[in-house]
Parts: structure tokens; C-alpha cells; sequence
């Protein structure tokens, strides 16, 4: 297996990707890497879960990081050329910043005085000077009576600091703000009083001082903001302040390893006059367009870039998600400052472009991440009219390159959407057409009303989804509508036993709709103690609620959405609920069981969900409830209807009676899913343990098991085999060295050839 350094990966990606444990590339990385970086179209699919965003994320950012500091040394020598005066002058001066100021922000000549004298209105400021990297430190002394608020922030943050999420503040009565969430902080501060602002790059965090006394973390950076430079920022309502960036000996010294931002070096801090000025981004244009089906996913792909970008330095790669459900406005004043690499859901990075906001005209990059997906939820015209903006003449580097990950290639969709957009491209398939990971194993629990009763129990209470509102049930009703709710109820069931037998500590529980999840994510609550207990986290309270549990449907908010994801991965909570649509993509490290409360009516959804397991080599177990009785669910074909929420006669028929639900045969949808995985499911016994065939397997990859329930269980989630194996480290180890000075001499060949072709080009 080759190493980062063979695939002709960066260092500083290398870096990056070491420190969140990536030993070795995968095996889809390692095929597709080297092709993008060569510069072809490339379509691949591989198995879920087994590494296919830094497949393309890796070599998409060092291209684009490539394009930036070419860029960046050509506008250098000509400057230098030139003798430009501004640039002979050394870097720029670290002051307040009287070209990024509110009308009301006065500023004294020197630029370290201010005041905003208004009563009604914050003004605001920005330093002219900002820091991507090292530790760094400013004071700012109150001189007036007034509303103060002192910090940092990024230029595409609003001047009223820590109202948006790219900014952060510390208020006079004692409060820190960002994402205009206010929190109590420190201590108040007043007249005379010095604040000083500590920005800890390497560390990630922001915190300040009150005469020199130690206030404590305010701030973690999100993933999204690191590398990206943080400017001194000031906000002001009828006050007066004294700012100083260290170019005068400060009143107060900062904590060992800060410096004063006016001496931070220059390879830590950017100017103002590096971000270019408004109107699509001046000469930061978007190089890199990368579309995904769902918010989440664009979310994660995002985050995910902005952990592998963090050692690329001069200049810093931005990225930008721009996807539905979110306040445009931030997105909007980022592109204006500039954006590289842009992750997003389709309409909403149409939108931009429609609108003339976001630039085309320097796309070199267009990644269909789960191509197969984008085309299902009808996205063809769409991309169709994104690709017929980007310009696609030139050749070699400057040639547009579109990359196409799909979980198939397969799909007639995908293979003629391919013919369109791609040219000669390179095809990875190292799927095949029936591929599941190895590491998944899979189970069912058959659930048959007629011989288990217990779905006349009523304590706690189980919701049902009102198919069968309208119909004769009860404990001596022997008729299909009757079995159909019994099932419904039995499998709550069921699924608390089994939850309690395999001692579950973090699990994904898979239903149909998104009333479904409501109504699962009540009886979890009704059974963890009452409603209101599904968000009280472990950590939280320190309360232990066995069943905590969140719900990532398509039916609530992004923010609902990204908290409940959050405190999942968190560990916060124990169970996440979902539908297929919010959870298709979704990355949880170290999951180790799915359970799916019904069937997908479609199998290859059942590989999807099975995904989120198994993934990055740990061990992963899948549960299906299946029913032994045939099933009537809603079948909602119109988009946003909610029948269940009135059922009437009219809409609890069958579809092909004029109504809205289906039968829904599990025996059948379990002989497909069979059929695709070459093999029959086993049961669990019926005193929930593993069947003795996933006992031996879990045995024999490599730790023995042994968990109490579940026998072997405890194997679930940790990696097969116990990791990374002492030969591999040892092969890595070895052949380190010798690729490492590979990388710097062919860099060094490289950089040589664009300064020979720069110099060519100006003498022709
Ligand atoms: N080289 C690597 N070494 C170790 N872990 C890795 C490596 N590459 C990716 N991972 C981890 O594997 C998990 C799956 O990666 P990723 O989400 O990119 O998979 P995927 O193929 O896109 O999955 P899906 O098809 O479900 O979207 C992530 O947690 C990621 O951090």
C-alpha cells in the first residue's frame, strides 16, 4: 500500500491528515489522488465510508493552494519589478483600519484612538492587520463612559462584532459574544480599565485578559475559520478607546509565546490590502466548485476541507459552504471578500451565480460528490446549466476538470451525465456493482405480533403513525390492519430490548418518515423519563438518561439538524434518529451499530445506511427489524404532505384504491437485500445475543470480543484487526524519509519550471 508522500500529496496536507490519525491513504486516495493531481477528469466510485472525500478534497486543495501562490509570486516579482513604492515601504502598518469602519467610528490620526459618539448606534472597526498563524496579542483601554465591545474577526464578518459566526467579541458588562449568541464571560470592565485580546492560532482559541488578570478560554475557532486570518476588531457605542498592537511597550505583558501583532512575522499575518475589495470577489474567485445532495453533506465536506487546508499558508486557502436553510448573508460578504473553494447544495450555489455574485470565470474545479444521488433528487438540469458558465478552453493546468464520485457508475443517469460533462475521463470503480464493506456485519430480529404479544403492553406508551386510526384493532383482532399496527407497536418494542441487550452506547436508528422519527423520539423519551429528556446529554447534566436521543430529520431546521448531529458525535446522546435523505453521506468515526425500524423499499438505500458503519476499517454491526406480517405505511408522493396528520378514509387507502399508504412486504424487501449482499441474514437468538456464525467472525478479527449481552458486541466500533498493524508503522516509517525528499525535489522541479515559463511568457 502506498504512502501520503507516493500519491504526490502536499506536506502540509500530509500534516494535516496525520493529525486526525490518517496513517495510510485508502485505497480509493491512493488510486484517485495521483490522477487529479495530474490533471484528468476522473469518475469513481468505491465502497461507503471508505474514503472518498479526501479522494478528491486532498489533491482539489493543493491544486487550488498551487494556483494561489503562483498567483500570488507573479503579483510579487511584478511589484518588485516595478520598484513599487508600497511594497519597498515594508509590510503595512498595524493600526485601526479607517477604510473599514462604521460612518460613526472616529479615528485619531495615528489610528490607535477611536470613538463612536452616537447614543442610538454600535460602530465598528477593523485593525489593518490580521493573524492566520502563531500567538498574538493587542490591549485596548477604555478612555470613556460608554458601550465597549473589543475582539477579532474576519473580514467577511459585519463590523458589529460577534453577531455573525465570523466574529468574536467581549462586551463591558461581562459578556462574549459570537454568532450573536451573548454568554456571561470573565468580568465586567469599565474606564481605565486594558483588555487584552489573545489570539492563539496554533491552539485554535481566543481569550483575554482585565489588567492583566487572566480571564480564561472564550472561544474554541470552528473548523471553518482556521487558517483564515482574524483581525483586531472594535465596536463602539458613545465610547472612547485607546487600541495598542505592541508598537509602544503595552501595559500589561502578554502570556509567554504571545507577541504583539505589530511584530507578529510575516508568514503569521495578512493585510487588509490582501483581501481584495468587494464585487465578486475581486481576484479571488471561486477555482474549485464541489456539490453535494444534502445540507449536511456539504456541511461535512466543508469541514472536512477546512481541517485538511490548515497548514496551507501565503496565502491561506478560504472555502466557503453555501447551502439552503442558512442566512445568505454571511455567504454573500464572504464571496465579496473572496472565496477559493466553494461547497455547496445546487440551488443554492445557482442562486449566487445567477445573481452575478459568485464568479465562473476561474472554475477549474467542478467535483459532483455522490453524483448518483445529485442526479436522483432531479439536479441533472441544474449542474447542466452550472457546467455550460465554467470556461473549459485551455489546456494542461488551465483546463477545467470535472471529478464525479458516485456510489455507482453504473446508472444509465450517471454514465450519460458523464458523456456531457467529462472528457476522456479516468474510471475508478473499485466497487463493482454489489459491494458492501467487509466490516459490516448483519443481523435481523424477526418480529412476528402473533407470537410475541408484547405489543399490548401500554406502559411506556408507544406512538404509531395513524395508518390505522381508522381501523378495528385490539388484542383479539385477527384481521391484516390489525397484525399491521401490531407490528408497528411491537417493534418499539423490541427495539428497547435490543438496545438494552447489546448495552448500545451510541447507535443510528433508521425510520421510514419524518414522523416516524417523532414519534420513535417520544417513546425514547417517554422511557429515558419523560419528554424534555432526549437532549439532556450525559455530559450535560451528568445525568445519565439511558435512552437520550435526537432526531436528523429532513423536517427540522439546519440549526436543529447540526446541534442533534453535533451532540450525537459529541456523545452527548446515545441514539440518533433518522430518515434516509438526512442521514445518505453522513460521517460519525468509531459508529458501531445501525438499526433500521423498518426496511428501505429500496436495497440500495440498505447499503447506504449499512455505511455509516464499518467505516474506516472499524467493525460495524447492522440490525433490521423485520416484520413477519405485512406492514400499510404511508407512501407520501407528494412533496411536504402530511397525511398522517388527519387520516380519513380517503387517504388511509392504498394507493391503487386512490389513497396514500402502501403494504409494505419486509419478507420480500429482505430477499432483495439478501440478493444483493450474495447472502442470507442471520437472526439474533432469541435471547438477543449474536448468532454464533458473527461470534466466531467478531472473534477471529481480532480482539476477542467478550461483551456482556451481545457476547462479542463490544468489538463494534473499534478498528478490525486492532488497528493499524506494527508492520505497516514500520513500512511507513522506513520509507518516510527517501519520500519525503522525493516531494521537496520534485516541488523544487516544479516551482522552477512555472518561474521559467513566467519568465518565457514575458519575454514572448
Ligand atoms: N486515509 C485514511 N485513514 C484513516 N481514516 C480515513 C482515511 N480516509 C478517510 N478516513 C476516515 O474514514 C471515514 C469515511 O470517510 P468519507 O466520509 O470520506 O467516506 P466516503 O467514502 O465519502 O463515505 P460515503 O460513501 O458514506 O459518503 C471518515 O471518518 C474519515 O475521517
Amino acid at each position: 500500500m502506498a504512502a501520503f508522500e507516493e500519491t504526490g500529496v502536499a506536506p502540509e496536507l500530509i500534516r494535516a491528515v496525520e493529525e486526525l490519525g490518517w496513517t495510510l491513504p485508502t485505497p480509493i486516495q491512493a488510486e484517485a489522488v495521483p490522477l487529479i493531481l495530474g490533471g484528468g477528469d476522473v469518475m469513481a466510485a468505491a465502497e461507503t465510508g471508505s474514503g472518498k472525500t479526501g479522494a478528491f478534497a486532498l489533491p482539489v486543495l493543493q491544486i487550488v493552494h498551487e494556483a494561489l501562490r503562483t498567483r500570488q509570486a507573479a503579483r510579487r516579482s511584478s511589484s518588485d519589478a516595478a520598484g513599487d513604492a508600497a511594497a519597498a515601504a515594508g509590510p503595512a502598518a498595524c493600526v485601526l483600519n479607517a477604510e473599514d469602519r462604521d460612518p460613526v467610528f472616529a479615528l485619531s490620526p495615528d489610528g490607535l484612538r477611536c470613538q463612536a459618539r452616537s447614543e442610538q448606534a454600535w460602530g465598528g472597526c477593523r485593525g489593518t492587520v490580521g493573524a492566520f498563524g502563531g500567538r498574538v496579542y493587542y490591549e485596548a483601554t477604555v478612555a470613556d463612559e460608554g458601550l465597549c465591545r473589543v475582539g477579532w474577526s474576519t473580514q467577511a464578518a459585519s463590523l458589529d462584532l460577534g453577531t455573525d459566526k465570523h466574529s468574536f467579541g467581549f462586551g463591558g458588562t461581562g459578556k462574549k459574544s459570537h454568532n450573536r449568541s451573548f454568554d456571561s464571560y470573565g468580568e465586567a470592565y469599565g474606564l481605565h480599565d486594558t483588555i487584552g485580546c489573545l489570539l492563539d492560532c496554533e491552539g485554535g482559541t481566543i481569550a483575554f485578559t482585565k489588567n492583566g488578570k487572566p480571564l480564561g478560554p472564550a472561544f474554541q475557532l470552528p473548523q471553518y475559520l482556521q487558517g483564515q486570518a482574524l483581525y483586531p476588531a472594535i465596536c463602539l457605542k458613545n465610547a472612547e478607546l485607546v487600541v495598542n498592537f505592541g508598537s509602544t511597550p503595552f501595559q500589561h505583558q502578554p502570556p509567554p509565546g504571545f507577541v504583539g501583532l505589530a511584530a507578529a512575522p510575516r508568514a503569521h499575518t495578512a493585510s487588509w490590502q490582501d483581501a481584495p475589495a468587494g464585487g465578486a470577489g475581486g481576484d479571488r474567485k471561486p477555482l474549485a466548485i464541489i456539490l453535494e445532495p444534502a445540507r449536511d453533506l456539504a456541511e461535512q465536506t466543508h469541514n472536512n476541507i477546512s481541517l485538511f487546508r490548515k497548514h496551507l499558508r501565503d496565502p491561506a486557502v478560504r472555502n466557503e459552504l453555501l447551502v439552503g436553510g442558512t442566512n445568505p448573508a454571511a455567504q454573500l460578504r464572504a464571496l465579496q471578500e473572496g472565496v477559493d473553494i466553494v461547497v455547496g447544495t445546487p440551488g443554492r450555489v445557482m442562486d449566487f451565480i445567477e445573481t452575478g455574485k459568485l464568479a465562473t470565470d476561474q472554475v477549474k474545479f467542478f467535483v459532483l460528490d455522490e453524483a448518483d444521488r445529485l442526479l436522483d433528487t432531479g439536479n441533472q438540469e441544474v449542474i447542466m446549466k452550472m457546467f455550460r458558465r465554467f470556461p473549459k478552453a485551455g489546456a494542461g493546468v488551465a483546463r477545467l476538470q470535472v471529478l464525479l464520485f458516485s456510489a455507482t457508475l453504473h446508472s444509465p443517469e450517471v454514465r450519460a451525465l458523464a458523456d456531457k460533462i467529462c472528457q476522456n475521463p479516468i474510471i475508478i470503480d473499485l466497487k463493482g456493482k454489489d459491494a458492501v464493506p467487509e466490516t459490516v456485519d448483519h443481523v435481523l430480529v424477526p418480529c412476528d405480533p402473533r407470537e410475541d404479544r408484547s405489543w399490548l403492553q401500554s406502559n411506556p406508551p408507544v406512538f404509531t403513525d395513524n395508518c390505522h386510526a381508522l381501523d378495528q384493532t385490539g388484542p383479539n383482532i385477527d384481521s391484516p390492519e390489525n397484525w399491521s399496527e401490531a407490528v408497528k407497536r411491537l417493534k418499539q418494542r423490541y427495539l428497547q430490548r435490543v438496545l438494552d441487550a447489546l448495552q448500545m452506547e451510541q447507535c443510528l436508528i433508521f425510520c421510514r418518515t419524518n414522523f416516524d422519527c417523532d414519534n420513535l423520539e417520544r417513546f425514547l423519551n417517554s422511557l429515558g423519563g419523560g419528554s424534555g429528556a432526549g437532549f439532556r446529554g450525559k455530559r450535560e447534566s451528568g445525568v445519565e438518561n439511558p435512552y437520550s436521543c435526537v432526531v436528523l430529520g429532513g423536517a427540522r431546521s439546519m440549526d436543529e439538524r447540526r446541534a442533534a448531529l453535533q451532540a450525537f458525535k459529541d456523545g452527548d446522546v446515545r441514539f440518533l434518529i433518522c430518515t434516509d435523505v438526512a442521514a445518505r453521506g453522513i460521517d460519525i468515526q468509531g459508529l458501531p451499530y445501525v438499526i433500521n425500524m423498518t426496511l428501505p423499499d429500496r436495497s440500495e438505500d440498505y447499503i447506504h445506511r449499512v455505511g455509516r458503519v464499518g467505516r474506516a476499517d472499524t467493525m460495524g454491526l447492522a440490525i433490521s427489524l423485520v416484520s413477519s406480517v405485512p406492514e400499510k405505511v404511508w407512501y407520501c408522493s407528494i412533496k411536504g404532505n402530511k397525511p398522517w396528520l388527519q387520516p380519513d378514509s380517503n387517504n388511509t387507502k392504498t394507493i391503487d384504491q386512490g389513497g396514500q399508504t402502501i403494504w409494505y412486504d419486509e419478507a420480500q424487501l429482505l430477499q432483495d437485500i439478501e440478493k444483493r449482499l450474495s447472502r442470507p441474514i442471520p437472526a439474533l437468538a432469541p435471547d438477543l445475543s449474536l448468532p454464533p456464525e458473527i461470534m466466531a467472525r467478531v472473534a477471529g478479527s481480532g480482539g476477542g470480543g467478550g461483551g456482556t449481552g451481545g457476547g462479542g458486541a463490544t468489538q463494534y466500533g473499534q478498528q478490525r484487526g486492532g488497528g493499524v498493524s506494527q508492520e505497516v508503522m514500520e513500512r511507513v516509517q522506513a520509507v518516510r524519509p527517501a519520500v519525503q525528499e522525493l516531494a521537496r525535489l520534485e516541488f523544487e522541479a516544479q516551482s522552477s519550471f512555472f518561474m521559467l515559463k513566467r519568465k518565457w511568457a514575458a519575454v514572448v
